[in-house]
């Protein structure tokens, strides 16, 4: 099924008209988190270790962050999303173990700019990113781009897992930017890639959020062990340097 034009949808997933009561109501209905410092990552609740995964949402205006964060969170394509920044929150059990996902829907600064820099507090705050571009739009392809060299500046090029994303796939008819193009794009910068259509399915949109924790959880583990290790090599250092000494 490809879409020209989105408020012409009608999917039982869709809610109509956009500017609807129910359009307020699916909005509300996930919990909004205002904090966004970092320092958080694990928490206990009981037995059960939640863990705690902080999501940024880059690229250029109109690229459908928006429509992904709320279909991730709600299932639903509402069409239209306005212009707040928000973080927000779900929390979900995946393999026995329960995920918090904080979603951080960035928006460009000003209606029409097609590409807002970063800040570090958003850099900070990140424990994965999804950079989005719409495959009918070059100029986002590109915006996605120097977003990416922001970030490899900003940060070490393999501590934060990001994933690009090519939205709004089911424009076929519209395409300027090729799979190949974003795939190749990915390959070279150490990313995870996928194209979805934020408008026609929510299981493409899941499969990212799962595929960012997964990566996530794994960057974390490596982390710890390579901590381990250094652990181990400080000690037995410090044991031949002691026996040396003597
Ligand atoms: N056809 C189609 N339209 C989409 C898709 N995703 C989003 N849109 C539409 O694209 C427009 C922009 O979507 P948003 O989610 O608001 O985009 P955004 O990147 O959050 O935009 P800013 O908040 O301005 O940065 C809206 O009209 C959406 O309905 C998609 O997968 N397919």
């Amino acid at each position: 099924m490809g879409y020209k034009d989105p408020d012409l949808l009608k999917s039982s997933d869709v809610l109509r008209p956009p500017d609807s009561p129910e359009r307020d109501q699916v909005l509300n209905s996930v919990l909004m988190v205002v904090d966004v410092n970092p320092g958080r990552a694990e928490a206990m609740e009981g037995n059960q270790q939640r863990v705690e995964v902080n999501i940024l949402l880059l690229g250029a205006h109109n690229v459908g962050k928006s429509a992904l964060t709320v279909r991730f969170l709600t299932r639903r394509f509402i069409g239209e999303y306005g212009d707040i920044e928000s973080v927000y929150s779900r929390v979900d059990r995946i393999d026995g173990q329960e995920i918090c996902f904080n979603i951080w829907d960035s928006q460009s600064t000003q209606a029409g700019e097609k590409c807002s820099s970063l800040s570090d507090k958003q850099l900070q705050w990140a424990d994965g990113m999804i950079l989005v571009y719409s495959i009918c739009d070059r100029g986002s392809f590109n915006v996605v781009q120097q977003q990416l060299q922001q970030i490899r500046r900003s940060r070490k090029p393999s501590s934060v897992p990001v994933l690009i994303v090519g939205n709004k796939r089911d424009l076929q008819r519209h395409r300027t930017v090729s799979s190949e193009e974003g795939r190749l794009l990915a390959l070279s910068q150490r990313c995870g890639f996928f194209e979805v259509s934020a408008a026609e399915t929510y299981h493409g949109v899941l499969l990212v959020f799962h595929r960012l924790v997964d990566l996530v959880r794994e960057t974390r583990a490596l982390r710890k062990t390579n901590a381990g290790v250094r652990g181990i090599v400080r000690s037995v250092s410090a044991v031949f340097g002691k026996k040396r000494a003597e």
